[in-house]
């Protein structure tokens, strides 16, 4: 049984007014103790978000962070920055940081390592473009971005993280990919874990992003092989957001 898993990604949004709201609703979540919930704000709201959610089981995220322990690296934030202000994990190689900012599956890796390193909690996402699902490459595109880690770390550097399945045509878009769409490429994210450790990847949660909402949840989450969500827009609304929150029940 893979504990069910769904993290809000509040992406560049957000004041700490509206933070503020936000999170008074998304206290209702403390009772949601037999799922791991998280919210990812920008780095600015760190500590106001980990105040707002001490007490509600609710765990707090970095988007991003740098492959570096620290030093002149203008503009990034260190694991262990991520450590000193209470976070529980980062995303790595979202898509928006791999289109906009360049990031390679080389640096991804880096970056995964060095949460994992630090204890905490790497959030490993890969996903196709939509040229790229047009092509016929999705599970090569996929697959190759997973084993950029897999290949260099090794199955045990899954232990306790979360792999995000994010096709990028479907992100921000409105465009969901279907169940079956994303239980396909799920499934073949786990056969490509078992081929290294059946037993881990068998206990690898895999969650998909893109364009989830209360209303399509939980069909996504009816599948066998998707754990819970990577959510963007909706997570901003707090009723959407539980909505997700309890759709996700359904796999326990
Ligand atoms: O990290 C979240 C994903 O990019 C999904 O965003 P979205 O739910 O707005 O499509």
């Amino acid at each position: 049984m893979r504990r069910p898993w769904v993290a809000g990604n509040w992406k560049m949004n957000g004041l700490r007014e509206t933070n503020a709201l936000l999170a008074k609703g998304l206290s209702l979540l403390a009772a949601e103790r037999e799922i791991d919930i998280c919210v990812a704000p920008p780095a600015p709201y760190w500590l106001q978000v980990v105040d707002a959610m001490e007490g509600t089981g609710v765990r707090v995220l970095a988007q991003n962070v740098s492959e570096h322990a620290g030093g002149a690296h203008t503009g990034e934030h260190s694991v262990s920055m991520l450590q000193d202000c209470g976070l529980a994990g980062a995303l790595v190689g979202h898509s928006e940081r791999r289109q906009l900012h360049g990031e390679t599956d080389v640096v991804v890796a880096e970056k995964f390592a060095a949460v994992r390193k630090a204890g905490l909690q790497p959030v490993l996402c890969v996903g196709e473009t939509l040229d790229e699902r047009r092509a016929g490459e999705t599970l090569s595109v996929v697959s190759r971005q997973l084993l950029a880690v897999l290949e260099s770390q090794g199955p045990d550097a899954f232990d306790g993280a979360v792999l995000a399945y994010e096709p990028v045509w479907a992100i921000g878009t409105g465009l969901t990919a279907t169940p079956e769409q994303a239980q396909a490429v799920h499934a073949s994210l786990r056969a490509v874990m078992a081929a290294f450790d059946a037993d881990r990847a068998g206990q690898l949660r895999i969650v998909y992003g893109g364009s989830v909402k209360a209303g399509n949840a939980a069909g996504l989450f009816a599948m066998p092989d998707i754990d819970g969500a990577l959510v963007g827009g909706a997570s901003l609304d707090a009723q959407e957001f539980l909505g997700i929150c309890h759709a996700v029940r359904q796999r326990l």
